[in-house]
């Protein structure tokens, strides 16, 4: 916050009120009258704030009058009306002929009707020395993250994250910050994190309702990311990059044993399935889930155009799942 001194200006109680007249006398039904909140910040202690009812032509030099009086301030000593405008990080010190209720008249309509601090548009009286010099008041300065809420509050910032999709976007990278962004996430149900492409799944241990033929169609075609991160959306990015490319490609799940990895493996053959039938075939995929095992013996390949392998190493059990050239699925191979 700045304070631009060339432009200070006194005001003296003892002058009396000024062209514009205080508050007092204007009538609060006239639609020319405005509420003005003004705050000390003043050597002494004080928290309180004045509000004044003034006309549109009322002068800063009346303005500080009425409000010293009405705070009841030493009427020998020297004071100031600045516009305080922390969006910008500005005080503006008014000369005595400004016109406040002009300034307002440019704020925020919101702040125009009420301009509490926390709004960050409001007036301030401040005393001033007899050389018009001004008395700084040192206020304990906001730290960086009371400054980014105050910002967050006003609008200017987005409110502040408590959980990241994506770990790459947390602001401080590290093992605490992660875990704590994982657990935060676990316990708003969000069992799935990014870390960039890959996917980060923690086993919920319970059904979650998210496998549902709504959320395969909901991921499909999605760019990754775009979307709160699901095990559909890596299943929808081979599918669409084998069709676009016309690459095989291959997921790889790792994780402890219990982690979740046959689970995921079925979750991925699931969308997979509804993706390549273009609908929801739970018929068609539970054959292929049952066939799995009877396959891998068989050690049975087909003819296809596309594959989807999804592998987990270091054991190196998989399954391939091949598409036709119609991108339907044709076949599936434990191997
Ligand atoms: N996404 C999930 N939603 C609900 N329950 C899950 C999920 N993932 C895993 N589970 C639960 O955790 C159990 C263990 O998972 P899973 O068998 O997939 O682990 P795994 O990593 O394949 O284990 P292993 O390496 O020993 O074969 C499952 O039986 C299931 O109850």
């Amino acid at each position: 916050m700045s304070v631009r001194d060339g432009a200070a200006t006194m005001a003296t109680i003892t002058s009396g009120g000024g062209g514009g007249g205080g508050g007092k006398a204007a009538n609060p039904q006239d639609g020319r009258s405005y509420l003005l909140q003004i705050y000390p910040r003043l050597a002494t202690e004080s928290s309180a704030c004045c509000y004044l009812r003034v006309q549109k032509d009322a002068t800063a030099a009346s303005v500080i009058c009425d409000a010293a009086a009405a705070l009841g301030l030493d009427p020998s000593r020297l004071y100031v009306l600045a516009e305080v405008k922390e969006c910008g990080g500005e005080e503006w010190i008014l000369e005595s002929g400004d016109l406040p209720v002009q300034r307002l008249l440019l704020w925020p309509r919101r702040a125009q009707e009420e301009h509490p601090q926390s709004l960050g548009f409001y007036f301030l009286l401040q005393e001033s020395n007899r050389d018009g010099t001004i008395q700084y008041v040192h206020l304990p300065a906001l730290t960086t993250e009371q400054q980014a809420q105050r910002l967050a509050a006003r609008g200017f910032l987005p409110p502040p994250q408590d959980d990241f999709a994506d770990l790459c976007n947390l602001p401080a990278l590290n093992e605490d910050s992660i875990l704590e962004n994982l657990r935060t996430r676990f316990h708003k149900k969000k069992i799935y994190t990014y870390a960039g492409s890959i996917l980060i799944a923690i086993n919920p241990f319970k059904f979650l309702p998210i496998y549902n033929p709504k959320y395969v169609k909901m991921y499909e075609n999605h760019q990754l990311g775009k979307l709160e991160p699901h095990i559909f959306a890596i299943a929808d990015v081979a599918y669409y990059a084998m069709l676009r490319k016309r690459v095989n490609q291959c997921i790889v799940i790792s994780g402890e044993s219990g982690s979740g990895k046959t689970q995921s493996t079925n979750f991925l053959i699931h969308c997979l399935t509804a993706l390549s039938q273009k609908g929801y075939a739970s018929g068609v995929e539970r054959t292929i889930l049952g066939a799995g095992p009877v396959l891998e013996n068989c050690g049975w390949r087909s003819r296809h155009k596309g594959w989807i392998g999804v592998a987990r190493p270091p054991s190196e059990e998989g399954t391939e799942i091949a598409f036709q050239p119609q991108s339907c699925l044709s076949c599936q191979k434990g191997c």
